[in-house]
């Protein structure tokens, strides 16, 4: 076996011969608008509301404190936000947005460009502009005030820099001069800063881009007490999960979008396959130098998604679920196969649940389901397809929290005893069986907001019809979904 995360070679029996056997717990989610309180501290509850069925949403507001959102953000932005790589809409193998781009700039370059126009400024000879010396060569931009500074943020907004190493080559500065559009992406940069400082940049919108924004990881350092630990602890509270799986999972991700920012529909984690790996658990084990890590041939191993905002959002920058609840025997469903529903530019209000962005708020749901049989990982839930609609204005900080479970039930209890020396002790609040929960029925209030375009889904209202036709729910999950009251 020579890659990682391809299986040949190794034979795992899904069941291994444990002396106790690890369990997976997921919520039943009851119905639409059903609430439940759950202690997530000695002492201190949050609420839990339902929001969709398929596949289960919940609502978490004040999950954070505004001070633990300012912590984040914070610590985020001292570890250096990256932009965005991720693929473009429709681009066939292409993993990188980049090499992409770079072919469609390069179309009507030529040589002599450099050697006459660019040359003269390549002070150090090396081929490469840095800005002062690319601001030689844009007269425009210098009569305008433009500084080294500002042209550095600008190539990264407005993605002049295709190869991200900060420097200009010839077909990067010829693409800033002679591609028509550019200009004028310069100019409304130029304009949005003059009007609303850093904060408002714009980011050249790529509707085509999978994804428009930056990110980093943040982890918790071993004080304990540190924050981020205390989060940690909340997690296993609320998700109900032993503290090892919760803690073995991955660390934060902070993301930051500007206005243009967006993150088209996308699945978190990857449908289950016997031919590739999960990430998580390959990496640890299978690296070395024969057997280098291929990230693309590894599949993402992600049981829950829990997405926490950061900051109100002045407009836009909601979290879109095209496909929440829909049935696919429904006409609304079919309709919305007949456009580009991931496209969360132009589609974010035609998706069945829409979130907004409040600070403090958490989100969780659940990617797959649990195998009916082994109580295990099981299958990816399609329904739990979603992204970050377009900020039109203002900035948008979230956070994710992914609990990776590996399917393999084997790969999981390996990968667990090899973390197992590198944990900490949890609180016994923390203990699924000590906290307690209590259920409310369902109340009508309005933190969805629910969209009337192009589906008879159209309010709260008649998400409820829709609910009062299901079967008497069922905990269909785990036998100790009800077990505390
Ligand atoms: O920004 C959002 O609302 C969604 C983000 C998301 O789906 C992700 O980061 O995986
Ligand atoms: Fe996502």
């Amino acid at each position: 076996c020579d890659d990682v995360c391809s299986t040949e070679g190794h034979n795992y029996s899904p069941m291994g011969d444990v002396p106790e056997r690890m369990e997976l717990f997921q919520y039943h989610p009851v119905k639409i608008g059903h609430v439940r309180f759950v202690e997530v501290e000695p002492g201190r509850y949050v609420q839990m509301k339902t929001l969709a069925m398929h596949p289960p949403i919940f609502e978490i507001p004040n999950f954070l404190t505004h001070g633990e959102c300012n912590y984040i953000k914070r610590v985020a932005s001292e570890s250096g936000l990256e932009t965005s790589k991720t693929a473009f809409k429709g681009s066939l193998s292409n993993n990188d947005g980049h090499s992409l781009m770079s072919h469609a700039h390069v179309h009507g370059y030529n040589e002599t460009f450099w050697k006459e126009q660019i040359a003269p400024c390549d002070t150090d000879n090396d081929f490469l502009l840095d800005q002062d010396e690319a601001l030689r060569c844009l007269p425009d931009l210098r009569r305008q005030n433009v500084t080294a500074a500002m042209l550095d943020l600008m190539m990264g907004d407005l993605e002049l820099d295709y190869d991200s190493d900060a420097r200009f080559d010839a077909k990067e500065m010829w693409h800033i001069s002679e591609v028509p559009g550019v200009a004028e992406d310069i100019r409304q940069w130029l304009d949005r800063w003059r009007r609303e400082g850093e904060e408002g940049r714009m980011v050249k919108k790529w509707k085509g881009r999978t994804r428009v924004s930056d990110q980093t990881w943040i982890s918790s350092n071993t004080v304990n007490g540190h924050p981020l630990q205390k989060i940690q602890n909340r997690i296993i509270a609320l998700t109900r999960l032993s503290p090892e799986i919760v803690q073995t999972s991955e660390s934060m991700q902070v993301v930051r979008y500007r206005p243009g920012g967006h993150y088209h529909a996308h699945f978190d984690s990857s449908e289950v396959t016997s031919d590739l790996e999960c990430r998580h658990t390959a990496i640890t084990f299978n690296q070395s130098e024969e057997t280098p890590f291929h990230e693309e041939r590894c599949r993402y191993c992600r049981m829950i998604t829990i997405l926490y905002y950061l900051n109100d959002v002045d407009q836009g920058g909601e979290t879109a679920f095209p496909f929440a609840d829909m049935d696919p025997e429904s006409p609304e469903y079919e309709r919305k196969l007949q456009y580009d529903y991931t496209d969360l530019t132009d589609h974010c209000h035609d998706s069945s649940l829409v979130v907004k962005a409040e600070r403090g708020k958490a989100i969780m749901w659940y990617n797959h389901n649990l195998d009916p049989e082994t109580g295990w990982l099981g299958t990816s839930r399609g329904h739990s397809l979603h992204g970050g609609c377009e900020v039109i204005r203002g900035v948008k900080w979230i956070a994710n929290n992914w609990i990776s479970v590996d399917d393999v039930y084997a790969r999981q209890q390996r990968y667990m005893d090899k973390l197992r020396p590198f944990l900490r002790a949890t609180p016994s609040h923390s203990n699924l069986r000590t906290h307690k929960i209590t259920e409310t029925t369902p109340d009508r209030s309005q933190s969805v907001s629910k969209l009337e375009k192009n589906t008879n889904i159209s309010s709260y209202s008649s998400r409820k019809d829709a609910n009062d036709k299901q079967e008497p729910v069922e905990p269909i999950c785990t036998p100790q979904m009800y077990d505390e009251t």
